[in-house]
């Protein structure tokens, strides 16, 4: 029924891979968090850590970019149990959008009931500066227009339904919250809000493009997250997620910016302390099913 070129993997395979995780360790995580490029400080904010790197996890795929780590951390954030991708995993590096979303599908079988995703991206609003944060209300999924989609192959039950809404994807008290804890903050000035658009990258956008982009409003262009906010709302955790504005999309044939990586991970860098506050202040307010 479906094409042989399906390269999912099942549920017994992803139980397998948890249930090697939980049996080394006794950290039982109730939020899951994905540091994008340059952002992966934010797995050394957990404390009593229980790290595996990626090449020793059944099934899962390595990192191949500068700036993922690799390492899968288990540990606690101001006493709740957390794990951490310090790396993920992206459409360009050859994997199959499968692999690419395994870690979501794992997180749900270790016990993961939230998902807090972070990436750096490219600004399209004119109004954006290099270094805000932005918390992401919705997503263009450019690849799934195109029929790259991580759910496409069998649906397995187990997981979620066959045809999952997605006009709920990015949980609306989690943006409230993550809006209070920055202004809460200080972070008012560089905080704002906005629709994220996922290209496959790993070339970055033309002028055309970024012009196009903008005109379909995204406020923002980047190269991940929305696969994995497909999968982790499918098998029903509640999903955050935020864009680091590491460079300025270039709208303007006059101008003499060109987008780079080692940009993205400097901006990483400079506000890197901010970003492990907020999500840190975040986590601590977050309940196992409702928020304090
Ligand atoms: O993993 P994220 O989305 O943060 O990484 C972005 C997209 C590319 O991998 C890289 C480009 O600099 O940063
Ligand atoms: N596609 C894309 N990804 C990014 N990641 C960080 N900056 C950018 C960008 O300008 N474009």
């Amino acid at each position: 029924m479906f094409p042989e070129s399906h390269t999912g993997y099942s549920y017994e395979d992803c139980r397998a891979t948890a249930d090697w995780l939980l049996a080394q360790t006794a950290v039982r995580p109730v939020v899951g968090i994905v540091c994008g490029s340059g952002l992966g400080g934010l797995a050394d904010m957990l404390k009593d850590q229980v790290v595996f790197n990626y090449r020793d996890i059944p099934n899962f795929p390595q990192s191949t970019v500068h700036g993922h780590a690799g390492r899968l951390v288990f540990g606690t954030l101001k006493g709740r149990p957390c794990v951490c991708m310090q790396g993920r995993f992206h459409l360009y590096e050859g994997y199959p959008i499968q692999k690419i979303t395994l870690p979501m599908r794992i997180f749900k079988l270790l016990g993961v009931e939230t998902v807090i995703l972070t990436n750096a991206a490219g600004g399209l609003n004119q109004d954006f500066k290099v270094g805000d944060i932005m918390i992401i209300k919705d997503h263009l999924n450019m690849p799934g227009f195109a029929g790259n989609n991580p759910l496409i192959g069998p649906n397995d039950e187990r997981f979620g339904v066959r045809f999952p809404c997605m006009s709920d994807a990015y949980d609306r008290e989690l943006q409230q919250l993550a809006m209070d804890v920055g202004i809460e903050l200080g972070y008012g000035d560089f905080l704002r809000e906005g629709v994220y658009c996922v290209l496959g990258g790993p070339s970055f956008e033309t002028i055309a493009e970024c012009r196009m982009l903008h005109k379909l409003g995204a406020d923002a262009v980047g190269m991940s997250t929305v696969h994995e906010v497909i999968v982790a709302r499918h098998c029903g955790m509640r999903v955050f997620a935020l864009s680091l504005i590491t460079n300025r999309a270039v709208m303007d044939y006059d101008s003499e910016e060109k987008a780079n990586h080692e940009e993205v991970l400097e901006t990483g860098k400079q506000r890197a302390e901010q970003l492990e506050r907020m999500v840190s202040t975040m986590v601590t307010r977050i309940g196992h099913n409702n928020y304090s």
